[in-house]
């Protein structure tokens, strides 16, 4: 029997495992549902256009917000395999801000305050350019400025000046506002996942099994203590316990859903979906928040960009160059260069993030340019206020579950992100581009009036891939989790993921989740007399 069980081998599954298994006095099993992380799109950065729209992922329909006006029904998309998020995502590093976890304190997530998780950040991070307050080196965690930068994405860069967004050299040390590059999760032209990073050298150990293509059903709870889990293997129910602990890595849509399905949930909601309730948790799914993406799509004049690429002579081309000396396009993960920018007079901070792609139809749901040529610019409002959440179709695991993200129903979100949109064109419009670009391809029509923007929005805005917030930390009665990652009202179970975070913080949330992945192991190694 395992001393600790962890559900889902994603960005913070991965640091739990690898951080626990350091202790050679204690024994770890990993349980993730998707595959090896095997697939060479996985490690070649260019191939994010693949790993962010193939089969390593899984597509959750949601309910459409009261006023969408899009055609198809949105989709969440989570990834499925060894890795998790870090093994598909785009590879952006981002933290947030300082503010944004001074904000989880003051709601209640004790000992989360900036001046608390900043130290779990840098335990991870070796960077290979920034070092001082906000950076480190000798971590586990391959941090680098981009190996590869496209000519176009230098021409943005000089176009966000000629609209005075300064150029700065770091989003992570507090100070968000300007252009730059991003820093990003690769090393020596290949991703640097969690999976690569922590786990990958903790598989040597002998304490540390990871079993793939397992997919856990529901946890084992006796006494109020959860004992272990019910999982499917080679299509082979079975249930194994834990000596110790199980902790919930399998993210801000399937934790909460595990949660639920084992009893632990909104009492009112498990009993109308036929769930025999073990402990009545209302906060469970509720909170959920995203960040949301609009797309604004150029047509260049040329071969500007990567999409030059989808043709087999260029292919091979860049192939070559890396098949020689790790080197060229191969090396980019096609989002190089953004910015953070206010749109919000009333918001000391920056409000919207802008991230530039050299390149057309990277992304799910994003069309590429017909003639070829594109660029691509994505708008993203740092700090929604809208939020959703997510219950359970039935009792049965393999039902989907029911996601109703209520995007863009605060107004305040929905005229941010048309503020977005008009900043973003100004940007696209400025002399440094104007010998790139042919034409506005999307939104390709004339917006004038701020009713305008808004529209486009609702017809255009999809959701970043960032869900958050369905087992938040707090001590109220809509927390799920104490500020130890410890689920209310359950013994020996944790959560620790995206799940837990109050709020989003202001960016993407690969390095979030990593930090928490950090924080939960430290809990656990330093409360193991607490049971
Ligand atoms: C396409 C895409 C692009 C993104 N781009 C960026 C980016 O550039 N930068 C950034 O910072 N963030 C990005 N993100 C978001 C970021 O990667 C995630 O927020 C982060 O990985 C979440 O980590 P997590 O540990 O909460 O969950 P995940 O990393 O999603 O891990 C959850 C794991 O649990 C497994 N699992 C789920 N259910 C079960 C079950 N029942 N049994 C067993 N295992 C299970 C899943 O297969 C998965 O491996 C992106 C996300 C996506 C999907």
């Amino acid at each position: 029997m395992p001393d600790y069980i962890i559900v889902g081998g994603g960005s913070a599954g991965c640091v739990i495992a690898s951080r626990l298994s350091a202790d050679s006095g204690y024994s770890v099993l990993l349980l993730e549902e998707g595959p090896e992380d095997r697939d060479i799109a996985i490690h070649l950065p260019v191939m994010v256009y693949k790993t962010a729209t193939g089969n390593l992922l899984q597509r959750f329909e949601q309910e459409p917000g009261v006023d969408s006006l899009k055609a198809t029904a949105p989709t969440m998309v989570q990834a499925r395999v060894l890795g998790g998020g870090s093994s598909v995502n785009a590879m952006l590093y981002i933290r947030g801000v300082p503010s944004d976890y001074d904000r989880w304190s003051e709601q209640g997530a004790e000992g989360w305050s900036y001046k608390d998780v900043l130290p779990y950040f840098l335990r991870s991070e070796d960077n290979d350019t920034l070092f001082g307050e906000a950076h480190a080196i000798g971590g586990p965690l391959s941090v680098s400025n981009p190996e590869y930068v496209s000519p176009l994405t230098k021409v943005w860069l000089q176009a966000c000046q000629q609209a005075e967004i300064p150029l700065v050299t770091d989003f992570n040390a507090g100070q968000q506002a300007g252009s730059g590059l991003y820093q990003l999760t690769l090393r020596n032209g290949r991703r640097a996942s969690a999976a690569v990073c922590f786990l990958k050298p903790a598989r040597k150990r002998g304490n540390l099994e990871v079993s793939t293509n397992c997919r856990v059903t529901r946890i084992v709870v006796e006494n109020n203590r959860a004992v272990g889990v019910e999982y499917i293997k080679d299509g082979r129910r079975a249930t194994i316990r834990a000596e110790r602990e199980v902790i919930l890595c399998a993210g801000a849509i399937n934790s909460p859903r595990l949660l639920m399905l084992s009893g632990i949930g909104p009492a009112a909601h498990l009993q109308k979906v036929g769930v025999p309730v073990i402990h009545d948790l209302p906060g469970v799914g509720q909170n959920l928040q995203d960040h949301m993406d609009v797309y604004l799509v150029y047509e260049l004049t040329g071969r500007h960009g990567y999409d030059k690429y989808k043709k087999l002579r260029w292919k091979a081309w860049a192939g070559l160059q890396y098949a020689l000396f790790r080197k060229g396009p191969v090396c980019s993960n096609v989002i190089e260069g953004g910015a953070f920018c206010r749109v919000n007079r009333d918001d000391p901070l920056p409000d919207m993030q802008f991230a530039f792609l050299a390149g057309s139809g990277v992304e799910e749901g994003v069309e590429p340019i017909d003639s070829g040529n594109g660029c691509t610019l994505n708008a993203c409002q740092t700090r929604p206020r809208s939020r959703g959440w997510l219950g359970l179709r039935s009792s049965d695991p393999f039902d989907p579950p029911r996601i109703v993200p209520n995007y863009l129903s605060d107004p305040y979100d929905l005229d941010t992100m048309a503020k977005g949109v008009r900043l973003g064109q100004h940007i696209m419009s400025r002399p440094a581009l104007s010998s790139y670009i042919r034409r506005e391809h999307l939104p390709g029509r004339v917006l004038k009036t701020d009713d305008d923007y808004r529209q486009y929005v609702k017809e255009q805005a999809q959701g970043a891939l960032h869900p958050t917030g369905t087992c938040r930390i707090g001590s109220d009665t809509m927390a799920v989790v104490d500020a130890k990652l410890r689920v209310h009202g359950i013994s020996g179970l944790r959560v620790a993921d995206a799940s837990v975070m109050p709020n989003l913080p202001s960016g993407n949330t690969n390095a979030p989740s990593i930090m928490i992945g950090e924080r939960a192991a430290e809990f656990i190694r330093f409360g193991r007399n607490d049971r």
